[in-house]
Order: C-alpha cells, then structure tokens, then sequence
C-alpha cells in the first residue's frame, strides 16, 4: 500500500519514488511505438520521467473524467433530465514562464488521448488571449505581457463558458512566439472534445474585480481539475535563459523574427538580454501573480534543476 509521505494536510503528498510506485500498477504501460511518438514531440523529456511521473499522471486525469461522467449522468437522471450531451472536461495547466506548461500540456494531450474512453483532447494556450502588441502599445503594458491586465481577460473566459457550455464549435486567438504577438486573423477551433487542456500562466489567477467592487468569475471557475507546475525560480530563471538561447541558436535568425535583431547580440549579450527579460518582466510577474495560485491547484508537480519531478501534491476529494 502507497503511504503518503506526509500526514495532517488537506493534500495528498507523494515524494517521487512513491509516485514512480504507480506506474508499476498502471494499466496498459507505454507500447515501443507510443514512446517513439512521444519522442517525436521533439521535447527533451526524459522517458523514464514520461512512465514514472507522466503515465501515472494521466491514468489519474483518466480516472477524475470517469468519474465526473458519472457524476454527470447521475446528476441529469436525479433532475428528470434526458442524459445531456456531456461537456468537455477542462484542465487548466499553470505556472511561470518557462517552468514547462507546454511541454508538460504536450505530453498529456498524446497520454490521454491514448485512453479509449477520451481519445478527443484539444490543447489551447492562453498566450492567445494576450492583447495584441498594438493594443499593449496603446495601453501602455509591453513591459506588463504576461501580466494579468496584459490579457483579454473576458475574450479568455467567454472562451471557457462556451467550450464548458458544449458549443459545437468554439475558437480561440493563436499567439505566434516567433513574431512575439497574436497571429491577426488566426483561429483554433475547439469542437466538443473529450478533454481540453488549457495551458498558461494565468489560467489559475482568481477573477478580476469590476468597477463596482464586485468579483467576477476566474477562468478556473469552470474547470474540473487543474496542475500548477513549481518549481523554485532560481531554477525556472535558468530554463528561462536556455530557452532563450536555444531560440537566439535558430529562430531569432529567422527575419520574420520580433527578436531578430537579438539574433546579432554576442552569445554573452544574449545571456544578458534574457536575464533582463526575466527580471525586469518575467520574474517579478511569477512572485507577484503566479506563485500566489499555486494553492488553487488540484494537483501540483514540483520540479528539481534537472526539470525531474520531485513530488506530486494531490487535493484530497
Ligand atoms: N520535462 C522536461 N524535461 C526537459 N526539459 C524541459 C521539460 N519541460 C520543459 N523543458 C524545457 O524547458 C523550457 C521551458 O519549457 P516550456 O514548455 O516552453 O515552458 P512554458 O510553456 O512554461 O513557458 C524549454 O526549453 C523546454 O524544452
Ligand atoms: C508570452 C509569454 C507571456 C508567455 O509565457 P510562456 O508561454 O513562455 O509561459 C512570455 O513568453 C513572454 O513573452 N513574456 C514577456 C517577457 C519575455 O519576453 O519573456
């Protein structure tokens, strides 16, 4: 039998070798062919990471959209209701810049897709959602993107009402990291999918208040489970460089880049340029609105240096 690793607590604490322990008895481990395509995402993910901490992961998830169709069609029967069309599951997946939402989002669209019961799984970020450079231009937050203001805050939830709603078709904004803004004109449609995962830094941030004092609804209102991906950000400002230089390596030599002109910098001047980014925005954006909805999670994967999960922390029902 699994012993939590701590007691007294409103959740549920797996250290890593505990967690590693549920893969064992996971039904129907990775086949040779689904860990090449899941090599094929072409992130860097360990996959003994993938069985031990991501596998195990989505036969949870699995179980909670199980169980909630239940619940569902439990619920439609006790109000004398026809057995609705049932909506999408929604996971909100958050955390800092670069702490690995997308990667992570990535993963766990192939994972539980391969589940037979919920083989439909969209993934939409919220990048989308930010204003347009224009609009942050005019409102005076480029230095802010990322930031809670810097995003169309109602586009995002009237977004999540209506894909909970089961509105056949639902779109959505594309963000393009390349130009560094949104895509004009660029949709993603969402069509009743089994599950959407719905990644960003700000999907767990509680609502704004309107000019009348009153609070609105947050995102996370209509979700049914949610992962905050920690960890320390001394740790997260490194990723955060790497990433930038694996990005000043290849894409910031592309013209149509918005950091093209970063792509002359010296490898050290790249180095600095990064490091500025993340403290003078992305930095002070995770201690003052990031960090803070950890506690909203449901689930919280905590990473070590090495982006390895070092416990699982799991809200008891
Ligand atoms: N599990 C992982 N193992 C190794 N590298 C990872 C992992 N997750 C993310 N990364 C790397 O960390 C950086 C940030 O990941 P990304 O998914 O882009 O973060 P976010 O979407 O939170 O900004 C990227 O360079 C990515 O390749
Ligand atoms: C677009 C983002 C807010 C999204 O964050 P991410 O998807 O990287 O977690 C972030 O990548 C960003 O551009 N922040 C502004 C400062 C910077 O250029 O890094």
């Amino acid at each position: 039998m699994l012993q939590p690793s701590r007691e007294v607590t409103p959740y549920t604490e797996l250290d890593r070798a505990t967690w590693a322990q549920l893969a064992e008895t996971t039904v129907s481990p990775l086949t040779a062919d689904e860990v090449e395509r899941l090599r094929g995402l072409g992130d860097e993910i360990d996959m003994d990471e993938v069985r031990e901490v991501y596998l195990p992961l989505s036969r949870i998830l699995s179980l909670y959209v199980r169980h909630a169709r239940a619940l569902h069609a439990d619920t439609e029967s006790f109000l004398g209701k026809p057995a609705a069309t049932r909506t999408p599951f929604v996971i909100g997946i958050g955390g800092s810049v670069a702490v690995g939402k997308s990667t992570t989002a990535r993963l766990l669209r192939e994972l539980l897709a391969r589940w037979p019961e919920h083989p439909r799984v969209a993934l939409v970020t919220t990048d989308g959602f930010l204003w347009p450079n224009a609009e942050l231009e005019r409102r005076n937050l480029m230095q802010r993107k990322g930031f809670p203001e810097s995003y169309d805050r109602k586009a995002l939830l009237r977004f999540v009402v209506e894909v909970k709603s089961g509105m056949d078709a639902v779109e959505a904004p594309v963000y393009s990291h390349l130009h560094y803004d949104r895509m004009p004109g660029v949709r993603t449609t969402v069509e009743q999918p089994d599950i959407l995962l719905l990644e960003g830094l700000n999907v767990l941030q509680p609502a704004p208040r309107h000019a009348d004092g009153k609070s609105g609804l947050a995102v996370s209102d209509f979700f049914d489970f949610s992962v905050y991906v920690d960890a320390a950000a001394d740790d997260v400002r490194s990723w955060y460089v790497a990433r930038f230089l694996k990005l000043w390596e290849t894409a910031f030599r592309n013209p149509e880049s918005y950091f093209v002109r970063y792509g002359e910098l010296s490898r050290q001047e790249a180095i600095k340029k990064a490091e500025s980014l993340w403290d003078g925005i992305n930095g002070p954006n995770l201690r003052e609105n990031i960090l803070p909805t950890r506690s909203r999670a449901t689930l919280v994967l905590r990473k070590g240096p090495d982006h390895a999960v070092r416990w699982v922390r799991l809200r008891k029902l």
